[in-house]
């Protein structure tokens, strides 16, 4: 077959999707992978597929190979091989056609389930196409660090506006907020049909005010920013002391709210700390459910390395990630670089990637990194002066209620912001076996799920532990 018999490779690649999308066989979560293809062109009888990541071509050439070739044979009139290629910036288009925009609200979403087919959704391309493609919760690597957040976030996606509302985010920079508030989006998407999902930085936020402002412009920013079912904005404390933006986002979070939209924020300070903000704003980030990120755990950072390294191809063995992950433990966007920057430097020398190279490769970032470690003693004198005690107490065998829950709450904490074996931590905390840590881990974990006080002492510790650390 050649070019000329095929008018157009765009729109038969745009049948090809909408008869996958309706076909009974591919799930509404593949639905959400097909979406994201996009043909670049017919060589031959082989048809290149960019697709942005190495998820999305798993799905397709693997999970979806029959399917995909029997549709392809309909479509095309012949026998056509996909050939796939990796294309991390790819914007995806989500239908050809589409579909206009509902005026008045739309109504609430309705799950589509497993086993009902998921029409392609009304969106606009350019809302889908704000949302990274490699920011799903496939990709995210799930440990204790965020494992609370995650579990908010489906929840959300699953049930907007009835699960958490608003969810507020926090966390310190680099620790996956952004890629949960992207994944929220796609997993609602999958979900929902026609649902309208709306990701902003609260930068853009700003500009899109100030501009409709300038170009008199009111109307059509209320219709962007109030027609939506979730509205995602990240970096809230960017709006700190814009009085007007802040006036114009506190009308569209109430409007969102009454008509019952779902509102997940971002933010690096949880909302009592937030400065540069009224009062009734942050009164209303705590309505729903406030969760952090903190930074993952030695084992989490290694899983995150091997799943970045098999989604960008990058090869490096398992000794490297495991030091790259233990050199660098507060910013997994540093993590991700500092694996980059390896793999880049052996590729341009030709050299082979091991620990040696990774070792001098790194060699800045990681000396800037261990003086940041935190340590054993500062958990504890943090901990013993937060609930007013000794650390005489703290590492003592009374078991008033008060010194137990410090005592597991340190405990938690030495687990959550070290690298320190169970042993040991038990030797810190006055000679424990380390299956009084494991109790003490899960205890405290179990607590923060139920009691708000427990959880709200242990993240302003952390807090603590943290600045203490960067002003060392
Ligand atoms: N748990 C995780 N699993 C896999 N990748 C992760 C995880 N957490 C973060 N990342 C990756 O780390 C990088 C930084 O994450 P992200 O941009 O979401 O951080 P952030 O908290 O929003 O930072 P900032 O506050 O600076 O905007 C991204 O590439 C993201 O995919």
């Amino acid at each position: 077959m050649g070019t000329d018999e095929i008018n157009d490779v765009g729109s038969s690649w745009r049948k090809v999707i909408r008869t996958l999308e309706s076909d009974d066989r591919v799930s509404p979560r593949q639905r959400g992978f097909v979406v994201l293809a996009q043909a670049q062109g017919l060589i031959g009888t082989t048809l290149l597929v960019a697709v942005p990541n190495e998820l999305t071509r798993e799905v397709l050439q693997t999970q979806l190979k029959n399917i995909l070739d029997e549709v392809l044979k309909t479509v095309f009139q012949a026998d056509i091989q996909c050939a796939f290629v990796i294309d991390a910036d790819l914007t995806p288009v989500v239908q050809a056609e589409p579909e206009p925009e509902p005026e008045e609200a739309s109504p609430s979403p309705v799950p589509t389930g497993e086993s009902a087919p998921s029409p392609t959704p009304p969106s606009t391309s350019q809302e889908f196409g704000r949302l990274n493609p490699k920011y799903v919760f496939e990709t995210f690597v799930i440990g204790s660090s965020n494992r609370f957040a995650h579990a908010a976030a489906v929840a959300v996606a699953e049930a907007p506006a009835k699960a958490y509302n608003p969810l507020f985010i926090y966390g310190d920079s680099g620790l996956g907020k952004t890629h949960l508030l992207h994944a929220i989006g796609h997993y609602a998407r999958h979900l929902y049909t026609g649902i309208r999902v709306r990701y902003v930085n609260s930068e853009e936020f700003t500009n899109d005010f100030i501009n409709s402002i300038r170009y008199d412009e009111g109307a059509s920013f209320k219709q962007l920013y109030r027609n939506v079912d979730i509205l995602l904005i990240d970096d809230i404390q960017f709006l700190a002391n814009k009085d007007a933006t802040q006036e114009e986002f506190f009308h569209t979070f109430n409007a969102l709210h009454n008509h019952n939209k779902q509102v997940v924020i971002t933010s690096d300070l949880p909302p009592k700390q937030l400065s540069g903000f009224e009062e009734r704003m942050r009164s209303r980030f705590e309505w729903g459910l406030l969760t952090d990120v903190q930074p993952p755990e030695l084992e989490t950072r290694i899983a995150i390395l091997r799943k970045k390294a098999i989604g960008d191809s990058l090869s490096a063995p398992d000794d490297v990630l495991e030091y790259i992950a233990s050199k660098i433990s507060t910013n997994i966007r540093e993590l991700e670089g500092a694996l980059i920057r390896v793999t880049a430097f052996a590729s341009l020398n030709r050299q082979q990637v091991d620990v040696g190279l990774a070792e001098i490769v790194l060699k800045d970032l990681i000396t800037d990194d261990g003086a940041q470690e935190i340590t054993a003693a500062s958990i504890l004198g943090q901990t013993a002066a937060y609930f007013q005690i000794s650390l005489e107490e703290l590492c003592s065998k009374s078991r008033t209620r008060t010194l137990v829950t410090a005592r597991q709450i340190a405990m938690y904490l030495c687990r959550e912001l070290t690298d320190m074996s169970l042993p040991k931590i038990g030797q810190e905390l006055g000679g424990r076996d380390h299956t009084t840590v494991i109790h003490a881990d899960r205890k405290i974990r179990e607590l923060m799920a139920e009691r708000r006080a427990i959880y709200n002492q242990v993240t302003e510790l952390t807090n603590r532990i943290k600045q203490q650390q960067r002003e060392a």
